[in-house]
């Protein structure tokens, strides 16, 4: 039985469909990026993923049980939008998603000290560890963005959501944070899904490539029809779309 199931799901927001019979299996494990036109409705899937809003109709499980009502933390994601506790310092934003299990959100003694050292670490990772102290104003965009993957990557969840997670990143620091990604992935087998705009970035890191296009369309009213997955490309294959795949073989 596939890890996550999605099996006709529709969204709309008031009379405007968003989503329209969307179906996808996925095993644990897998990497899914998710490429589409702005607008089309990628981070609504997200979000119903994360449980954070419902279907229209449909139904989501994960790992056998029925659609979650609210999320859990079982699940993290990367808002597009900055995530980060403008309050807390840099080490105590990588901390505090560690306490967020925990009654009150606090931890303490020995386990407070272990969640300190793991950040530490994370910090070192995400190249912010000559920022520790500081708090998230006064860190650049880039800065902000690798401290908002950082503490979800420290919430270890089954399920990563990353909402164009490296969009604000330099070239540079964008390689490494795939790196990163990748490898924080081999440790812990997380299943993750990946929403960019990059086609490149979504072919390099998924196993799989989901597209979401609209299907139909009313040039006289164009929220009638939904966006659904309109290609699930395998990108397992040194990233070459099955097309491509298909034309070599018959130039061969
Ligand atoms: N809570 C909401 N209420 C009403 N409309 C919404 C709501 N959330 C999203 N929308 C609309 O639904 C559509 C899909 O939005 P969504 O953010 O999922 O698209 P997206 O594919 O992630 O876009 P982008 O690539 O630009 O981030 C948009 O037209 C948006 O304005």
């Amino acid at each position: 039985m596939s890890f996550v199931s999605v099996s006709n799901v529709w969204q709309k927001y008031g009379n405007r469909s968003i989503l329209e019979r969307v179906n996808v299996e996925i095993d644990e494990g897998e990497f899914i990026s998710i490429v589409g036109a702005s607008g089309c409705g990628k981070s609504t899937f997200l979000r119903m993923l994360l449980a954070q809003e419902r279907p229209h109709k449909g139904e989501i499980s994960i790992d056998g049980g029925v659609t979650a009502k609210e999320p859990n933390r079982e699940r993290g994601v990367v808002f597009q939008k900055y995530s980060v506790f403008p309050h807390l310092s840099v080490r105590e934003n990588l901390i505090a998603a560690e306490s967020f299990d925990t009654a009150f959100g606090r931890l303490s003694g020995e386990k407070r000290k272990t969640a300190a050292e793991r950040a530490d670490a994370m910090l070192e990772r995400i190249g912010l560890n000559h920022v520790a102290d500081q708090y998230p104003a006064s860190l650049s965009g880039g800065m902000q963005q690798r401290l908002a993957i950082g503490q979800a990557m420290t919430a270890k969840p089954r399920i990563l959501l990353l909402d164009e997670p490296f969009g604000a990143l330099d070239p540079g620091t964008r390689l490494q944070m795939h790196d990163f990604l990748l490898e924080l992935r081999d440790e812990t087998n997380m299943t993750v899904f990946m929403v960019t705009h990059d086609l490149q970035e979504g072919f390099k890191l998924g196993d799989r490539v989901l597209v979401f296009d609209k299907p139909r369309w009313d040039p006289h009213d164009p929220g009638m029809y939904g966006a659904t997955i309109t290609y699930d490309f395998d990108a397992r294959d040194g990233g070459i779309p099955f097309q491509l795949k298909e034309d070599a073989d018959v130039s061969a």
